[in-house]
């Protein structure tokens, strides 16, 4: 059956039958009153959502819905006959949009669900309801309402558990044909895949899930390249997406990681919310030699960003029963940590490094230390911890300036008591000459300033 996941349509409700004006006439019955009825009520137009139903394909082909009118009054008391709705069946996850605002009207994501689209009018009042004691003769009744009505789009978004994208010829296909009854056509062509597919896959004990695969995503598909991204739309709703990496692709600027990103910056031009859901990132053909060689540095790369891989081949079904274990550990527990794996850490190396680069300068701090200076030296595990091992250097640089003219102005304490109104000009020089005579100690000293950081909490706790 033709898959049609996109309609715009018309649908109006019935209008309300007017009500009658009448009046009895009978033989011997003079004046006998106002006997008009009232109209009935115009049908509304109801979407239900059906399990039944796949496609949005009858609206294509009628794309104008009309609910009756309800009949009018009728002399002798007759009330007019109300219509019936007009109950309009589309699958379930139909999004109901207002084809003029775009405001999104329901979601009609359950089963069974109903929504009243246009509301029928409601049937005028009969002149028999108008009669009074002074007005015993009405001759006027009441005109029914309009029936509502609305232009709609209607949009499917299918209801899947788990969403399989990738490439065109990724193996999605073959993927959802390995593990659910689902057959989709499978071939060693791009875009065999038109129209998506579901699948019901039946996992351990007796838990079962939905599973969607949709046509090919390629680079620029935001753009309309390919099949456009429109069929992202039916994994929108899925809890984890299984992303398929063709191991054994062959062409130009074809690479695991490049295809990799580019899928990602697509999902992410479509929609973050999309692009944020739980990826188990499979590894696919690994039964082909060239594959097996791309997936270490593909493994590597993605171990860098804290990403696991499953390396799979759905041809033979190895490593298949791992991944979906994964699958069902996010689907139906909400857990993600089987999807990540620890990243190598580079913070720790380069804390490595400073340690090293350190050893030294704590040596060189010990007799500074003893100049007094010695706090810092306490504080050297704390220096090795220091996460942000970068700033050290900047750090050890701009201690030794701040720290270097201390005792040169103990020296230049008492100068100043000494002269103490004297002019500044002459400070500089006594500052420089002080600055010269504490060189040395300066110079003893840097190597106690590197400690900086360190020395601060140390300063304080002492
Ligand atoms: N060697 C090998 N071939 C595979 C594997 N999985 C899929 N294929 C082949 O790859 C080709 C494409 O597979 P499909 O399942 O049609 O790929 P797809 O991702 O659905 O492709 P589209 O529908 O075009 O997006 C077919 O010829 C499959 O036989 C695998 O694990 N190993
Ligand atoms: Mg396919």
């Amino acid at each position: 059956m033709k898959f049609v996941d996109e309609v715009r349509i018309f649908v109006k409700a019935g209008d309300g039958g007017n009500g009658a004006v009448s009046f009895r006439r009978e033989k011997f019955i003079e004046r006998g009153g106002p006997n008009g009825g009232d109209g009935g009520d115009g049908g509304s137009v109801i979407f239900v959502a059906d399990p039944q139903l796949t496609t949005l394909l009858d609206y294509r082909y009628q794309q104008h819905h009309r609910a009756k009118g309800g009949e009018h009054g009728m002399g002798s008391d007759c009330n007019g006959r109300a219509a019936e709705d007009m109950v309009l069946k589309v699958p379930v996850g139909t999004l109901v949009k207002n084809a003029n605002t775009d405001e999104l009207l329901v979601d009609l994501s359950e089963s069974g669900q109903r929504w009243v689209a246009a509301k029928g009018g409601r049937g005028g009042l009969g002149n028999m309801n108008f009669a009074t004691s002074t007005r015993q003769t009405p001759r006027f009744a009441q005109d029914g309402t309009k029936g509502e009505e609305v232009t709609l789009r209607l949009e499917l978004k299918l209801l899947a558990d788990v969403g399989l994208l990738g490439f065109p010829n990724a193996g999605k296909s073959t993927f959802i044909s390995r593990v659910s009854r689902a057959r989709p056509k499978v071939a060693d062509y791009p875009f065999t895949t038109l129209v998506p597919n579901l699948g019901m896959v039946q996992y351990k004990d007796g838990l079962s899930f939905v599973m969607a695969d949709i046509p090919g995503i390629i680079e620029g598909a935001s753009e309309g390249v390919g099949l456009g991204h429109q069929f992202l739309r039916h994994v929108e709703r899925c809890k984890v997406l299984i992303h398929l990496i063709d191991m054994g692709a062959e062409g130009e600027d074809r690479s695991p990681l490049h295809d990799f990103d580019v899928l990602n910056t697509e999902l992410a031009k479509y929609s973050e919310q999309l692009a944020g859901k739980p990826q188990v990132v499979a590894a696919n053909k690994l039964d082909l030699p060239d594959a097996q060689a791309r997936l270490a540095p593909f493994t590597e790369a993605l171990r860098e960003r804290g990403i696991r891989v499953y390396p799979v081949s759905c041809a033979t079904g190895e490593g298949m029963q791992a991944l979906m274990d994964s699958v069902a550990e996010v689907l139906f527990t909400g857990r993600t940590e089987k999807l990540h794996v620890e990243k190598p850490a580079p913070v720790r190396k380069a804390a490595a490094k400073t340690a090293a680069r350190e050893a030294p300068a704590r040596k060189a701090a010990a007799p500074a230390r003893k100049t007094g200076k010695a706090p810092a030296a306490k504080k050297a595990p704390a220096a090795k911890k220091a996460p942000a091992a970068k700033k050290a250097p900047a750090r050890k640089a701009a201690a030794p300036a701040r720290k270097a003219p201390g005792p040169a102005r103990t020296v230049k304490a008492p100068a100043r008591k000494a002269a103490a109104k004297k002019v500044a000009a002459r400070k500089a020089p006594a500052k420089r000459g002080a600055m010269a005579k504490q060189r040395p100690a300066a110079k003893q000293t840097r190597a106690a300033a590197k400690k900086a950081p360190a020395r601060k909490p140390g300063g304080r706790r002492s």
